[in-house]
C-alpha cells in the first residue's frame, strides 16, 4: 500500500505536476520556511513514511505530549487569556487589570518598567526618564498594594514579566498575598526569571551567571516548599525569536537553557520531580503558519524526551512542556497598523492550534506605543473569536497526521537536536552564551532575513509591498512625563515614615546570606515587608554578587 501511494506520487510528480508548471511557473524558485526547511509543493504518505508517526504523537495527555498535554485540551477549559498590560503608576495599571478582567480576559499578565526590572528604585538618577514608560513603576510594597488592590489572587492566576529582580516581585507579590489573607498554597501564576535568555537577547539583567543560577534555584526550592501551584520560571523562547532567531533556534536555545536551568537545581541538590512541574515555557508565535504549529509539537516531544531520558524525571507533570504564547511583536508594523490585528489574528490560530496554555494577542498599534483601552481590547476580542466562534477549540491536536506539518515537525526537531548537541559540546548554555555562541547565530539569521526583506525576497504587506501614501494618524497612548517626579516623592515619604533600623538590619541579614549558602527568599520577604525598597534589596546583592557587562562575541 505504502510503495503504491509512493510511487503514484512520483508519477504524479512526473506528470500532471510538471505539466502544470511547465504552464504556469511557481511564483519563486525556493519556497522555505523560516528556519530554511524547503517547502514541497505536495506532501503524501511517503514524507512520514521514514519514522513511526504514532510513536512519535501518541495520544494527548500521554507521553511524549506531541499532541497536548491536556486530554481533552480546550474541550473542557480553553486556554488563558493573558493580555499583558501595566504602564505608568500602580493605580493606572490597576485600572488597566480591573478593566481587562471585566471585559472576559481570564489572567493576569504584568508588565514592569526598566528601572523596575534592573533593579533601580524610580527616584535612582539612572532611572529619569525610564519611570513607568514601557510598565509599571514598583519600587517598594506600597506600590505593590496599589497594584494588585481588589484583585482575589487566590482565585486569579498572574504572570510577572521579571528576571533579574523576579526573587524582589515573587517576595512582594506574597506579601500582598498574605496581607489579603490568602492560602500561598493556592496562589498561582508565573514569574519569568528567566535570566540566560536576557544574556542573550533582551538585556535586563543585572549579575554574572553564576550568582543569577544560585537565585533561580534558590527560587524553585522556595516555591516548591511554600507556594507549590507558583510556575517558578517561563524559560522564554519569544525574545530569542524577536532577536531575529528561526523556528528551529527558538526551540533550540530556549529548550538548551531550560536544561542548565534544572541541571543548576540538581546541583543544588534538589530531587527533579520536586520543581520540574512547575516550570513553564513562553514561545514567540511568528508568520509561517504551519512552521508555528510544528515548532510547539516538537518542543513539547523533545522535552519529554529531555526529561525522561537525560534527567529521569518519574512525574508525568515534570515531562509536559506547559507554554504561554506570544503573538510576534517584531512583526507587527507601524504602516498601516489595521493590518496588525489580521496578522495577530492568524498568529493567534497557530498558537491554538499549536496547543498553548495561555495567550497574549498584540494590540495594533504596538509598533507605535503602548495600547490604548480600545485597542487592547480588540486584541482580546481576537481570542474571544478564536475561542467561541471558529470551532478551532472544538477538537484536539486538529492537524495531527498531516503529511506536511507531520514532516515539518520531525525537521523542525532535527535541527533543534543538532543546535542543543553543539551547545552541550561547548559546555552548556552558561558557557555557550559567555562565549557568545546563541548570540552570533541569531545575528546572523536576523541579518538573511533582513537581506531578504531588502531584495523583497521576503514581503511585508504595507511596509515593501503595497504601500499607502497618507496614512491618517493614529490615536496612541501617552505616559505622563511626570510621573517620575510623583513615584520619587512617594518613596522620600515612605522613607521618612517606615522603620529604617529594622529595614537595615532585614538588608543586612539578606547580605550575610548572599555571601553563604542560605536560600535568599525568606529574607528578601522579610525585607520588603519591612518595606525596603527593590533598589535597597537589589543594591545589597549587587555588592555581594557583582554586575555582569557585556560578553565577548564568538569566534567559531
Ligand atoms: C503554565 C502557564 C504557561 C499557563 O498557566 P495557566 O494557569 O494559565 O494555565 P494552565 O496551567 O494550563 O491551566 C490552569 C489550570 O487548569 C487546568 N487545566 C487546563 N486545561 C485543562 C483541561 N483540559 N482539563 C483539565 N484541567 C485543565 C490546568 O491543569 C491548571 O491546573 P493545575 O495548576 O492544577 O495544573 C503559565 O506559566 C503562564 O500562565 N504563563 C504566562 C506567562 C506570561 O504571560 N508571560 C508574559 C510575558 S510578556 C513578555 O515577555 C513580552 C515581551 C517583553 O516584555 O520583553
Amino acid at each position: 500500500m505504502q510503495q503504491h501511494v509512493s510511487r503514484s506520487a512520483e508519477e504524479w510528480r512526473a506528470t500532471t505536476l510538471r505539466k502544470a508548471q511547465e504552464k504556469a511557473a511557481e511564483r519563486k524558485d525556493r519556497f522555505e520556511t523560516s528556519s530554511h526547511i524547503p517547502v514541497q509543493p505536495l506532501y503524501t504518505a511517503e514524507d512520514v513514511q521514514a519514522f513511526d508517526l504514532h510513536e512519535r504523537i501518541g495520544f494527548p495527555g500521554e507521553f511524549p505530549y506531541t499532541r497536548g498535554v491536556q486530554p481533552t485540551m480546550y474541550r473542557s477549559r480553553l486556554w488563558t487569556m493573558r493580555q499583558y498590560a501595566g504602564f505608568g503608576t500602580a493605580e493606572e495599571s490597576n485600572k488597566r487589570y480591573h478593566y481587562l478582567l471585566s471585559q472576559g480576559t481570564t489572567g493576569l499578565s504584568v508588565a514592569f518598567d526598566l528601572p523596575t526590572q534592573i533593579g533601580y528604585d524610580a527616584d535612582h538618577a539612572l532611572s529619569e526618564g525610564e519611570v513607568g514608560k514601557v510598565g509599571v513603576s514598583i519600587s517598594s510594597l506600597e506600590d505593590m498594594e496599589i497594584l494588585l488592590a481588589g484583585l482575589p489572587l487566590e482565585r486569579i492566576s498572574t504572570s510577572m514579566t521579571i528576571n533579574a529582580t523576579a526573587s524582589i516581585l515573587l517576595a512582594l507579590y506574597i506579601a500582598v498575598a498574605k496581607k489579603q489573607g490568602a492560602d500561598l498554597r493556592k496562589i498561582s501564576g508565573t514569574i519569568q526569571n528567566d535570566v540566560l535568555k536576557e544574556y542573550i537577547a533582551r538585556g535586563t539583567y543585572i549579575y554574572p551567571p553564576q550568582h543569577s543560577m544560585r537565585i533561580i534555584t534558590d527560587i524553585f526550592q522556595y516555591c516548591a516548599e511554600n507556594i507549590p501551584r507558583w510556575n517558578t520560571i517561563s524559560i522564554s523562547g519569544y525574545h530569542i525569536r524577536e532577536a531575529g532567531s528561526t523556528a528551529a533556534q527558538e526551540i533550540a536555545f530556549t529548550l538548551s537553557n531550560a536544561i542548565s536551568y534544572v541541571q543548576a537545581a540538581l546541583d543544588a541538590g534538589l530531587n527533579v520531580d520536586k520543581f520540574a512541574g512547575q516550570l513553564s515555557f513562553f514561545f514567540n508565535c511568528h508568520n509561517n503558519f504551519f512552521e508555528e504549529i510544528a515548532k510547539f509539537r516538537a518542543a513539547r516531544q523533545m522535552w519529554a524526551h529531555i526529561m525522561r531520558e537525560r534527567f529521569h524525571a518519574q512525574d508525568p507533570r515534570s515531562l509536559m512542556l506547559r507554554f504561554h504564547t506570544q503573538t510576534a511583536g517584531s512583526t507587527l508594523t507601524a504602516q498601516q497598523p489595521d493590518n496588525n490585528v489580521v496578522r495577530t489574528a492568524y498568529q493567534a490560530m497557530a498558537a491554538v492550534l499549536g496547543g498553548t496554555q495561555s495567550l497574549h494577542t498584540n494590540s495594533k498599534d504596538e509598533a507605535l506605543s503602548l495600547p490604548t483601552e480600545d485597542s487592547a481590547r480588540l486584541a482580546l476580542r481576537t481570542q474571544q473569536i478564536l475561542g467561541y466562534e471558529t470551532g478551532v477549540a472544538d477538537v484536539v491536536d486538529p492537524l495531527a497526521g498531516s503529511y506536511f506539518v507531520e514532516s515539518l515537525t520531525a525537521q523542525l526537531e532535527e535541527q533543534a537536536w543538532a543546535y542543543i548537541q553543539k551547545i552541550d559540546e561547548l559546555g552548556g548554555s552558561v558557557r555557550a552564551i559567555e562565549l557568545g555562541y546563541m548570540q552570533s547565530e541569531i545575528e546572523q539569521a536576523a541579518y538573511t532575513y533582513q537581506l531578504a526583506l531588502e531584495q523583497e525576497e521576503a514581503i511585508v504587506v504595507g511596509v515593501n509591498r503595497f504601500t499607502q501614501q497618507h496614512e491618517p494618524p493614529a490615536e496612541l497612548l501617552r505616559v505622563d512625563p511626570a510621573i517620575g517626579r510623583g513615584q520619587a516623592a512617594k518613596l522620600a515619604a515612605l522613607r521618612l515614615r517606615r522603620d529604617n533600623e529594622q529595614v537595615q538590619q532585614r538588608l543586612q541579614a539578606l547580605e550575610a546570606a548572599a555571601r553563604d549558602s542560605e536560600n535568599l527568599m525568606p529574607l528578601i520577604i522579610e525585607a520588603v515587608e519591612a518595606y525596603a525598597t527593590l533598589g535597597e534589596i537589589s543594591d545589597t546583592l549587587r555588592h555581594i554578587f557583582g554586575e555582569q557587562h557585556e560578553f565577548r562575541s564568538f569566534d567559531a
